[in-house]
Order: structure tokens, then C-alpha cells, then sequence
């Protein structure tokens, strides 16, 4: 047998004495590598994470292996541990999994000074033409759709919550204009629709969006919109994110700029369609924007927690017929929402 070898082993008898004697011998032809993959892509953490051997889980993870590396079916070994019924170990794993999300978080912020970060994806997607499909999608120029109307009982149910306020409600990203035309349909002091895309732009015109009552247009990236709103000391009572081509960590930098938008009491909700494939990581961050957001001053509504638990239905291969990827294969929707109660900046 290979160290190689041998380290698998004792990973899945969770012999962590040897474990971890083979990992520190001090020749490197007898060191053995516990991140090796096997035939199914897996390493040491998943099969120490199915054996519920937590010393070597821990070792492993204090000593840099990834909590993200993922076998070739795209699951963690959090859910290896989940999956074989050690829940207190997936709940540390998950614990782990989220703390250092935060620390690459508050590293990620540093390194900008808060400031908005380049992305080049999200420039393409903003300079590349989009194109409605029938009623139902709106596709990028790859093919991958950047909405679709099976979203809209949930795009309904962040209206509703949105304008419990029937202040000034801000929806950042058109698209298909789905939530807007809930929001339309309920009570609001004013309506905000901030929008980056020169074609969905032309699309809201068409649509006639620019001159309802009580609706503002604001074109433009966020990343230049909202600190030009907040500089003219606009406040609104509720805000939603959905945008297109970016990643949970620009929305990081559109939570730091909320307390300057929001009034006490004004309610904040998004899109949560973060890791959608894969559930241990939808989780973490669903935990990861908890913690982040209650660090800018939001709590959950009174007496519940911050995200509900909506049923969806996606299998029918018709919804997904005419796009290039399927991106969303669970049947539950965790909808988050929040309150600010922290100092208006
Ligand atoms: C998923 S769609 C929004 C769907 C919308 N919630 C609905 O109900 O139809 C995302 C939208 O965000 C826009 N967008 C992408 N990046 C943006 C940015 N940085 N600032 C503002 N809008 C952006 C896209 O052009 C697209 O129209």
C-alpha cells in the first residue's frame, strides 16, 4: 500500500494516531498526500467526514484542506457527514464551513476598502445584448437565462413583504419586472427600480415603466446609483437585491452600503439564490449573510428568524426547454428578510 493509500484507510477507520503520524512524517516519499482524490473524486475530509472521526476531520481542516473540495457528484464532506447521519459533525463542519466565509469576507472587504470590486463577468453580462423570450425568460447572450417567470410566486411573496411599509420601496435589477409589477399592484409611498442593462432599460421604456405614477427610474450600476442616492440623503422604508452575473461577494459590499439607505425600521430582502445546486452551501450562506447583516445592524422580523421556507417546483423539463443551464434543482426556497435597527448612517 501507497502513504497514499494507507492515509484513506485509516481515514475511513478513523485511526487518527496513524492518520496523522503519516501525514507528518518528515520524508516527503513517506508522507502521505490526504487530499489526494479516489476514483469519485473524494479525498480524506469526506471519507474521515462518513466515518464520524472528528479528530481527523479537525486535524484536516486546522491544517488548510478545503471545506469546499467537492467529489465528483459536487458534494462536500459536510455532507458526507450529513449524509451518513453524524449530525453534531456536520453541524461543526457547517460552524467551520461559515467562519471562514466570514474571515475571506471580511479579508475580501479589506483588500477594497469596502469599496466595490471589479467583476469582470458582471461587465461582459453589461456590455452583451439580452433577448425576451416569449413571456416566460429573459436570456443572456450565452443562452443562460437571467430570468424566468416559474420565480414569480416568490417574487410575489418579497413584494408582499416589502411593501408591508407602504413607504418608499426600492428593487435593484428589472429583469422581467416581475417583482416591480407586484409592488405596482400594492400601496407604496414611492417605487425605485435601479437598473444596469441598456437593453432591459430599453425593454422598461417600452413597457411604459419610466412615466407610471409614483415609479422612478434610476439607470446605472448600483455600485454608482446607490452612493449617489445616499450623498442626496435618499431614504427608503424597504430595499430588494436581485441582480445578474454577480457573485454573493459584490453583495457584500451592497449590504455595507444599506445603512445609508434605510430608514430604522425599513426592511431588506433579496434573491437567495446563492449555491443553489448544492444545499450544505446554500446553508452557509444563508448563516454567512445572517452574520453579516447583523453586524450592519439587521435583525430578523419580531418573532420568527430571518429566513421562510416557501415549497417550489421546478421538474418539469418544459420551464427549462430553450435555456442553456438549469440553475435551480431544489424544492425549497428560503426567503430571507430583515430589519434594520441600527444608527441611519
Ligand atoms: C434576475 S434579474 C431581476 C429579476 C427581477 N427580480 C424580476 O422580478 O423580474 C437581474 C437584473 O439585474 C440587472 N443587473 C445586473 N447587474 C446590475 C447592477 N450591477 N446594477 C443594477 N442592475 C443590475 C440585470 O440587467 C437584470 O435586469
Amino acid at each position: 500500500m501507497t502513504p497514499d493509500e494507507r492515509l484513506r484507510e485509516c481515514a475511513k477507520a478513523d485511526d487518527h494516531v496513524t492518520f496523522i503520524a503519516l501525514c507528518e512524517r518528515e520524508s516527503s516519499t513517506e508522507r502521505g498526500d490526504p487530499t489526494l482524490r479516489d476514483e469519485n473524486g473524494a479525498h480524506c475530509l469526506h471519507h474521515a467526514a462518513a466515518a464520524n472521526s472528528t479528530t481527523i476531520v479537525d486535524y484536516l481542516l486546522r491544517n488548510g484542506v478545503r471545506w469546499t473540495d467537492v467529489d465528483d457528484d459536487g458534494d462536500c464532506a459536510g455532507q458526507y457527514a450529513s449524509g451518513h447521519g453524524h449530525g453534531a459533525l456536520a453541524s461543526a463542519m457547517m460552524e467551520h464551513a461559515v467562519a471562514s466565509e466570514v474571515a475571506l469576507g471580511e479579508a475580501s472587504m479589506r483588500e477594497t476598502r469596502g469599496e466595490c470590486r471589479q467583476n469582470e463577468e458582471s461587465e461582459r453580462y453589461l456590455k452583451t445584448p439580452v433577448r425576451y423570450d416569449g413571456d416566460d425568460k429573459l436570456l443572456d447572450e450565452d443562452g443562460d437565462a437571467v430570468m424566468m417567470s416559474w420565480e414569480e410566486p416568490l417574487m410575489e411573496a418579497h413584494a408582499e413583504a416589502l411593501c408591508a411599509s407602504a413607504g418608499d420601496v426600492m428593487n435593484v435589477g428589472f429583469g422581467m419586472g416581475i417583482i416591480d409589477g407586484h409592488i405596482a399592484k400594492r400601496t407604496t409611498r414611492s417605487h425605485t427600480i435601479v437598473e444596469a442593462h441598456p437593453d432591459v432599460r430599453a425593454h422598461m421604456m417600452r413597457a411604459g415603466w419610466d412615466e407610471r405614477e409614483g415609479v422612478r427610474v434610476e439607470p446605472g450600476r448600483w455600485q454608482d446609483v446607490l452612493p449617489r442616492l445616499a450623498k442626496e440623503g435618499k431614504k427608503y422604508d424597504a430595499i430588494f437585491f436581485d441582480t445578474y452575473g454577480e457573485e454573493y461577494d459584490d453583495m457584500r459590499r451592497f449590504h455595507a452600503l444599506l445603512p445609508k439607505l434605510l430608514r430604522k425600521g425599513g426592511i431588506y430582502s433579496y434573491f437567495n439564490g446563492m449555491c443553489p445546486d448544492n444545499i450544505f452551501f446554500h446553508c452557509v450562506y444563508n448563516r454567512v449573510a445572517e452574520i453579516e447583516l447583523g453586524r450592519l445592524g439587521f435583525v430578523p422580523p419580531k418573532g420568527r428568524g430571518m429566513f421562510t421556507v416557501h415549497d417550489i417546483d421546478t421538474t418539469d423539463a418544459k420551464i427549462w426547454e430553450g435555456v442553456k443551464r438549469r440553475y435551480w434543482w431544489g424544492d425549497k426556497y428560503f426567503l430571507p428578510t430583515c430589519v434594520f435597527d441600527g444608527d441611519e448612517a
